[in-house]
């Protein structure tokens, strides 16, 4: 498998000789929705779009305490929308893991390829289509943008993983490390989207808890990853979604390298309640 060429095995539908053994977990603090569970029965169509379904695997639960949703969109030749976005408040989070396509922003055609990513500011106008020979399968984070009084929006982001400087963790000799398609820095982003990768054997040494929620979509190798009090391996093609707080660490296990893509909130203060 090529560094850009996330082969993606969604769809269709297990043999009725299938065990019951798949990996597929949903707590109060996380859930694994592993690859081979992505099967057609549970897609979705939605409003406004031609020749595609989705996947969504994550989704604001409970009110406000989950923030964002992240889709696997599968889009035919020829499909595509020119309304993707409902809601004007929701930003837009793209990567791209099969095929070619083309998002048009404010008339602006932008070609996207397996690594491209695509940040789209909340209330732009887009349209997104598939005009190759082949499906296309990319990853849709939507978000309601937080604004703060005082500070602009961001503006719209179109790169590709090979852009992107790889940057290691501080002692760790380049065995786990990250790379940032959202400027770490520039407090206007209330999201990042990055590709964390550890080499075999590398870890995540200690049991990170924090504020921010998480959505990983499994793009290479595999691994054992720390879930609050479990162990559970994933392999490409598996999705975690992580509650604010859930502990979580990693072992990079596998014979090759380990890389996900990873999502998570940033940047804002927590909403108070009296
Ligand atoms: N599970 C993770 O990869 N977490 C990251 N270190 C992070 O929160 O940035």
């Amino acid at each position: 498998m090529s560094n850009n060429s996330y082969f993606s095995n969604l769809g269709g539908l297990p043999p009725q000789t299938n065990l019951l053994s798949s990996k597929a977990v949903f707590t109060t603090s996380y859930a694994v929705i592993p690859g081979s569970v992505m099967s057609d029965i549970v897609t979705s169509l939605l409003p406004h779009w031609e020749k595609s379904r989705a996947w969504i695997i994550s989704r604001p639960l409970s009110g406000f305490a989950e923030t964002f949703s992240q889709y696997i969109m599968d889009v035919q030749p020829g499909g595509g929308s020119a309304r993707p976005e409902p809601d004007a408040r929701a930003q837009a989070a793209i990567f791209v893991v099969e095929g070619e396509m083309v998002i048009e922003l404010d008339g602006k055609p932008h070609a996207l390829r397996p690594g491209s990513f695509a940040y789209i500011p909340a209330g732009s106008a887009w349209q997104v289509w598939n005009s190759s020979g082949a499906a296309v399968r990319f990853h849709w984070v939507r978000k309601i943008y937080q604004v703060v009084d005082g500070i602009e929006k961001p503006p719209a982001i179109f790169s590709h993983e090979d852009e992107v400087e790889f940057a290691a963790m501080p002692d760790t000799d380049g065995k786990w490390g990250t790379t940032r398609f959202v400027d770490h820095n520039d407090i206007r982003h209330d999201m990042h989207f990055n590709i964390v990768t550890l080499q075999p054997g590398a870890v995540i040494p200690f049991m990170e808890t924090h504020i921010m929620e998480h959505g990983l979509y499994v793009l290479e190798g595999k691994a054992v990853y720390r879930l609050n009090q479990d162990w559970v391996e994933v392999e490409a093609g598996d999705y975690m979604w992580l509650r604010a707080f859930c502990p979580q660490a990693c072992y990079a296990g596998g014979p090759g390298r380990f890389r996900y893509l990873l999502y998570k909130d940033v940047n804002r203060h927590p909403a108070l309640s009296l």
